[in-house]
């Protein structure tokens, strides 16, 4: 099978530093993989080279056999690269819904017309109703963005970020300022993506990615250090090696 994402020997510098070292990384369609490592790591470069925030130094990336690489960062979302934040511009005095519905039509690339149309367009109003009812927002569809508790607005984010029809998902931290607590009903949202979808998740809620991913990937000063299954890298003593004196919650 193809590749969805295919990432090779992809390196980026600054200044001399090298931040990602010839990373090495395959994604297929309806793949669960997260990418863990200590601060520093290089997590967000690699997602800023793969999304064309970053042009990378060497290397190259391919999204469903297309090479990349020098793609601007909007012609891979037209490519459905998507990564979460990049889409969440949230007003607070709008609701979830009016939200999604602008999503859908901004996608449809029929911003010109009110929000009302798309409740006579029977196509988009379904497609809104199925975001919010997988996201588990319907209760607040109503709700104007500025009362949202936070788990909720990520639960949004990931929303608009599905309003775009990515084939590649990139989740930057979908648990940031949610309570330990609430963080099941982010998980709960996650399992409910379409089957298909690729995910590639940055997070550093540990009982989220274990409980996720199908595969994890470590990275370390930049390099690939491993990647394995939740078991396999909860167990790895290079893991365990990289975490510590870095990080007081190191996979366990
Ligand atoms: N624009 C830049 N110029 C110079 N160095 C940079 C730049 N951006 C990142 N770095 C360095 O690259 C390294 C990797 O940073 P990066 O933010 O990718 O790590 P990270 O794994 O996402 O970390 P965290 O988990 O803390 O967010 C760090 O040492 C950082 O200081």
């Amino acid at each position: 099978m193809t590749a969805l994402l295919d990432v090779k020997g992809l390196s980026k510098n600054f200044d001399g530093l090298q931040v990602s070292a010839d990373i090495t990384l395959a994604l297929h369609p309806g793949e669960r993989c997260a990418l863990i490592g200590p601060n520093g790591a290089g997590k967000t470069t690699f997602v800023n080279l793969v999304t064309g925030v970053l042009a990378p130094s060497s290397g190259t990336i391919r999204l469903a056999g297309q090479d990349v690489t020098r793609l601007s960062a909007q012609a891979r979302v037209r490519l459905g690269l998507i990564r979460s934040f990049q889409v969440a511009r949230l007003f607070r005095s709008m609701t979830v819904h009016e939200h999604l519905e602008l999503a859908v039509l901004e996608r449809e690339r029929k911003t010109f017309r009110v929000f009302a149309s798309v409740r006579r367009t029977p196509g988009l109003a379904d497609e809104v109703a199925g975001l919010l009812d997988g996201m588990g927002l319907v209760p607040v569809a109503d709700t104007a963005v500025g009362a949202l508790a936070y788990g909720q607005q990520r639960l949004l984010e990931i929303a608009l970020a599905l309003a775009l029809k990515p084939k590649l998902l990139i989740l930057d931290e979908p648990a940031a300022g949610v309570p330990h607590s609430e963080s099941h009903r982010i998980l709960d949202a996650l399992d409910r993506l379409p089957a298909d979808l690729a995910v590639l998740m940055i997070e550093h809620d540990m009982d989220l990615v274990f409980r996720f991913a199908k595969r994890i990937v470590v990275l370390a000063q930049g390099r690939l250090l491993c990647s394995g299954t939740a078991q396999e890298i909860a167990t790895d003593p290079r893991v365990r090696e990289v975490y510590l004196g870095s990080r007081a919650n190191a996979p366990h």
